[in-house]
């Protein structure tokens, strides 16, 4: 199974119309993934605090529309990243969405741990509260976002609601670069999974993005990882290597279903 990780920049000066065509041209020119990633609010800009409220969106909105276009005519899954989701009574989320080889939505995720340090996110948008495992013909796949990554018990209970694949759409600066690599292999490597991490690139607002989208294996394996530019990064996978892996080394069966139990 071929994945893309479109790891691309948010200049402040390109306009999101701009740079939405930008990003559909690059996508067009993306030849035989089944799955193609996007990093985190790369339409908005994550780090474009002040543009938030103009910039959200619903799902008919000017990026799920292009991607949902995209995803139909090239018969791919394409997980958007995130958008600035418009909600009901002007709550604003932090939403991922996975659009299926037709252009439907198969899964939605709002980011659970919306980010403070350094980050307007917390104050400007409202945390999700669920946490959807989708079934797909690659396997049972996730998405969580971002600073997600930094939290086990959420990863914990992904892995107990049998998440395969989880994909990891991000704006992860680069003054954190090593954390962003640390975690998505360790994640990887404790849950047996695929992590399917694609980061931002170049500079928005001052901040330096991180770049180093990646894919680890069930095993730990780093199997590929890109610079810090912008790139598209090919990367081939066996979704049956979680299996492989698990059964070889069944590390999941020793777990205990809570450790709360333990007595002190
Ligand atoms: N967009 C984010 O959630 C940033 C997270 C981050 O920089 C960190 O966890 O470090």
């Amino acid at each position: 199974m071929k994945i893309a990780l479109v790891q691309v920049a948010s200049p402040d000066a390109e306009t999101r119309e701009d740079r939405i065509d930008r990003v559909e041209k690059i996508l067009r020119s993306i030849n035989g993934a089944e799955l193609i990633v996007l990093p985190e609010l790369w339409s908005a800009g994550y780090f474009h605090f002040d543009d938030y409220a103009a910039l959200a969106e619903t799902l008919d909105g000017p990026t799920v529309s292009m991607c949902s276009r995209v995803a139909a005519e090239l018969g791919v899954h394409l997980h958007l990243g995130s958008i600035i989701e418009a909600g009901e009574g002007g709550q604003l989320s932090n939403t991922s969405i996975l659009l299926g080889p037709d252009g439907s939505v198969v899964h939605t995720y709002r980011k659970i741990h919306v980010f403070g340090y350094k980050s307007k996110e917390a104050e400007l948008l409202t945390a999700g509260t669920s946490l959807p495992v989708a079934a797909l013909p690659f396997g049972a796949t996730a998405g969580i976002t971002c600073y997600d990554l930094r939290f086990p018990g959420l990863w914990m209970e992904l892995s107990t609601r049998g998440a395969e694949i989880v994909i990891v759409p991000a704006a992860w600066p680069a003054a954190r670069r090593e954390h962003w690599r640390l975690l998505s292999t360790a994640r990887a490597l404790e849950h047996q999974i695929f992590v399917v991490a694609c980061n931002a690139a170049g500079t928005q607002e001052g901040v330096e993005l991180g770049g180093h989208s990646r894919v680890v294996d069930p095993a730990g394996k780093v199997i590929a990882e890109a610079d810090a530019g912008e790139s598209v990064l090919m990367v081939d996978i066996d979704p049956a290597q979680v299996s492989t892996v698990r059964n070889e080394f069944p590390v999941i069966n020793d777990r205990l279903a809570s450790y709360q139990t333990l007595t002190v």
